[in-house]
């Protein structure tokens, strides 16, 4: 791929990003890239920022200094109805989910679409409807509230309401976290799927391995307030580091590497 395509395949790229806290320097000199369809998973020791980067880039913290450009604009650069504009074409799943707990499935879903798509109320909730078969909930949940659903069931719910505007980047902190491991893998498969079916990028803070092995195109490691390396797994897992070695080369690491040996699948 030459350079000039390879440049118009980058939807975010963040350049010497600097955040602090008070006397807490969480990143320093911070450069990354998501490319065009791809996931990108990005891990570290706790602690190390991924969430700070993650909340950075759509526009939940103001960095100190340095550079996020998406879809080609810069961020800082922007009014914020422009801004507003940008962040329209993301999707973002917190961890909790962030549904509305009063709320039922199908109406969660449809706010969004009747917020910012301004679309009726009866069109928003046929269009979550249809969001909610693709992330595979069955029609009686729809109606139902969270409370009334199991954590895998509204954890896809949550995915659904982040893909309601069809996003082009979507934005996943911890999304496996407080799934048993069936409903993980199960989650893990679902992202891929809509990646492969919607064509959107992924940008996915995790600490989990087998997700990182199951779905990742390419791996970021932060550490010491930078991307200590980036690059396919069989190149990050090999890196020359202690965090490194623990993390890929520990128990966990091993299991999660011999799960994906075991089912054939190949990334990237
Ligand atoms: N609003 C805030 N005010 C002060 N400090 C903050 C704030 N948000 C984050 N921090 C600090 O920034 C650092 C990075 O936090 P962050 O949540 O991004 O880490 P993380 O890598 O996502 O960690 P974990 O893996 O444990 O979730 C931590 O030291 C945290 O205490």
């Amino acid at each position: 791929m030459n350079q000039r395509a390879s440049q118009q395949d980058v939807v975010i790229r963040v350049r010497a990003l600097c955040n602090r806290f008070g006397t807490n320097d969480v990143h320093t000199n911070l450069n990354l890239d998501l490319s065009r369809r791809e996931i990108l998973g990005v891990v570290g020791g706790s602690g190390t920022g991924k969430s700070v980067l993650l909340r950075s880039i759509v526009g939940l913290h103001q960095p100190d200094s340095g550079v996020i450009e998406v879809f080609g604009e810069e961020l800082q650069a922007l009014s914020p109805d422009q801004r507003s504009r940008v962040e329209r074409r993301f999707g973002v799943l917190f961890q909790g989910g962030a549904l509305f707990t009063s709320l039922t499935l199908q109406e969660n879903v449809a706010l969004p679409l009747i917020e910012h798509a301004r679309l009726s109320r009866e069109d928003a909730e046929y269009l979550a409807r249809m969001k909610l078969a693709l992330v595979g909930l069955p029609a009686n949940a729809y109606t139902m509230v969270p409370a009334q659903l199991s954590g895998g069931m509204v954890k896809r719910a949550s995915l659904a309401r982040a893909i309601a505007l069809d996003p082009e980047v979507l934005f996943l902190d911890e999304p496996t976290a407080g799934l048993d491991p069936i409903g993980a893998a199960a989650f893990d498969r679902l992202i891929v799927t809509l990646r492969d079916a919607l064509g959107f990028s992924v940008f996915l803070v995790t600490h989990d391995l087998d997700t990182l092995y199951s779905t990742c195109d390419r791996v970021a490691v932060l550490s010491d307030k930078q991307v200590l390396v980036e690059g396919p797994l069989d190149i990050v897992e090999n890196t020359d580091d202690p965090w490194i070695r623990d993390y890929f080369h520990g128990p966990r690491g091993r299991a999660a590497q011999r799960s994906r040996s075991a089912s054939g699948r190949e990334v990237g």
